[in-house]
């Protein structure tokens, strides 16, 4: 790089992320910037940005410099290409995995001593049952949970449309507060003491039973889940104009290193590191996990099937 060049880097990059991220980047920034600072001799602020994932990206959209994206859902992403020529139109390809360093799923979180026997998503649909997680129209962490409650739903009856519109239409009506985000939803439950069930990322769902020993929270896995995914992706625009394209790509490749992955793994992130995965496969269930693609056609046909104005999450929701 020439001199002129080097003079304007930046001496930070902005992260913008989903809600629940916070403190896992907290963890992992400071480990980035000493490695950079090892490596090229510079110093790098990584700065953070959290709130409900679709809200973030509409942020972006609209002139939130981010150097990279941290999200939970390709259509987060694939928007900011789309809508704002922001991203590469290849930018899966650019890092491993379909540029998801790590993956998780909804899994639920009730209170001490499971007072109403949940087990599965079957158990969310009775009466008086009250469940927490927040908006699919604003949360990819929501879209996630409404997906997986809807392929359960699939599953039993069979594929029948209807059955499974009646199940959806009971779950979501036992819902008494849709936040915008993961992190408010977690507020909800643990700090307003509203619901009987908190369904979030399995990561989430584990920093809330360790921050609150006291409180004696229990992790129920379900039957089946959702894969989720969390795409990263350099945000091309921004860093151009920057200059920060360099450090912003570094930062996006460690989080595939062994020791970004142990970070993730200990936070209770799922990965695909070998060697870590086995590490730490005891703290993680196995559950059978199905994916968007297989049940759902892609994200874009279930945004369109079930997100978007109209669509199927409208009706089930409105006609409750
Ligand atoms: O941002 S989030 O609500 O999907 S965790």
């Amino acid at each position: 790089m020439a001199a002129a060049d080097a003079a304007k880097e930046p001496t930070s990059i902005l992260n913008v992320s989903y809600d629940v991220s916070r403190e896992l980047f907290a963890k992992l920034n400071p480990v980035f910037a000493a490695e950079w600072k090892a490596k090229t001799g510079k110093t790098i602020d990584v700065k953070q940005s959290h709130g409900g994932s679709s809200k973030q990206a509409r942020a972006v959209l609209e002139g939130l410099p981010a150097d990279v994206v941290t999200f939970n859902q390709v259509t987060d992403i694939q928007v900011l290409h789309d809508r704002g020529n922001l991203v590469a139109a290849d930018w899966q390809q650019k890092f491993p995995n379909n540029s998801s360093p790590y993956y998780s799923l909804p899994v639920f979180l009730v209170r001490a001593g499971n007072p109403k026997k949940i087990k599965d998503w079957g158990d969310l649909t009775g009466k008086g049952v009250q469940v927490i997680f927040p908006n699919p129209k604003t949360s990819g962490n929501a879209r996630y949970t409404y997906l997986a409650a809807t392929a359960y739903a699939y599953e039993k009856f069979g594929g029948d449309n209807e059955k499974s519109r009646t199940f959806m239409k009971s779950f979501l009506g036992n819902v008494p507060v849709f936040d915008t985000g993961g992190r408010a939803a977690t507020t909800t439950f643990v700090d307003r003491a509203i619901g009987d069930v908190l369904i979030t990322f399995e990561a989430e769902v584990q920093s809330i039973r360790r921050e609150f020993p006291d409180r004696k929270f229990e992790v129920v896995v379900p039957s089946v889940s959702l894969q989720a995914e969390f795409p990263v992706a350099v945000v091309d625009k921004v860093v151009d104009r920057r200059g920060s394209r360099a450090v912003a790509t570094a930062y996006l490749t460690f989080l595939y290193s062994d020791k970004a992955q142990t970070i993730l793994a200990e936070n209770y992130n799922r990965v695909n590191n070998p060697a870590v995965a086995q590490r730490f496969a005891k703290q993680f269930p196995p559950v059978r996990l199905v994916t968007v693609d297989k049940i759902f056609g892609g994200w874009k046909k279930a945004t369109q099937d079930h997100f978007a104005e109209g669509g199927i999450l409208d009706q089930v929701f409105v006609n409750r």
